[in-house]
């Protein structure tokens, strides 16, 4: 798998005028198995890329393939995980993971498939259950797990842990490490969290204030698991290139607080 973003640019618009420009040129290539994150101050377009490669929405300009094809539409070969896990209240644990799988799998491999990444989740004894009986990490789980049994060749994750508490985060931030050097996956992974990017990613793409441009590209050479006191001192430089777009953007709504 090889996932190219040539020269991407995005633009919102309202009755015909561009209202917002929300990316400018963004140039990446990410190969087969690289863990990568997109941090950026808030607005910056993060959700805005990840979800042009995810296919739910298209560039304004350049475009985004994976392996070769032009993204122009969601498909099976890229499975996505928000920050509300949205799962079907009606359907069991197991039926919400299967639900995606049923044109693609018969029964037995649905089952198979389900019971597999339910229990790389923890959730194994869950799979009965309806998600207002699980609490919000674990209903992000289930999420999760239903991403994974799709089985795609791209996992996206969009600020996947930002609704939870810091102690489930830690504990799912570990199983998504686990998960992945298991799997094999490629995710690209949305945060704010500094700290979280580091923990979990190969690489983390800095981007600047909007519209959004790649400011930095940093590779992220700590052994895994990654241990606070070596994360330190990535932790102080990232916060460095960041300050001043977080600055920016600070700025322009106090100037806009000022016009109004
Ligand atoms: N459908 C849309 N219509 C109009 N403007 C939009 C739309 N989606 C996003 N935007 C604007 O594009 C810009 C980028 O939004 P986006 O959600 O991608 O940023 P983000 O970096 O993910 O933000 P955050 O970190 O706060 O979640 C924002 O100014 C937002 O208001």
């Amino acid at each position: 798998m090889h996932l190219d973003i040539n020269n991407v640019s995005k633009s919102f618009f309202r009755h015909g005028e561009q209202s917002i420009q929300a990316l400018q040129t963004i140039n990446l290539a990410i190969e087969d198995g690289e863990f990568v994150s997109l941090l950026g101050p808030s607005g910056c377009g993060k959700s805005t890329l990840l979800s042009m490669m995810a296919g739910l929405s298209t560039p304004s300009f350049g475009s985004v393939y994976l392996d070769d094809k032009e993204i122009m539409e969601p498909g099976p070969d890229k499975s996505m995980v928000f920050q509300e896990p949205a799962l079907f209240p009606w359907m069991s644990v197991k039926q919400n993971v299967t639900f995606p799988l049923r044109k693609s799998m018969n029964k037995q491999e649905q089952e198979h498939a389900a019971a597999q990444y339910l229990k790389m989740v923890h959730l194994s004894q869950f799979t009965g259950n309806y998600p207002h009986e699980l609490s919000g990490g674990m209903q992000q789980r289930v999420a999760i797990a239903r991403a994974l049994a799709m089985n795609s060749k791209l996992l996206l994750m969009d600020e996947p842990f930002g609704a939870l508490d810091e102690q489930t985060r830690q504990v799912l931030q570990d199983e998504v490490e686990n998960i992945w050097l298991e799997a094999k996956k490629t995710i690209i992974f949305v945060t704010h969290s500094i700290r979280e990017a580091i923990k979990l990613s190969d690489r983390i793409i800095i981007m600047s204030a909007r519209p959004g441009t790649v400011i930095s590209d940093v590779t992220v050479n700590l052994d895994r698991p990654r241990q606070q006191k070596d994360m330190a001192v990535l932790e102080e430089d990232v916060m460095a290139i960041l300050k001043t777009e977080i600055d920016n953007v600070m700025n322009e709504e106090l100037r806009y607080a000022g016009n109004h």
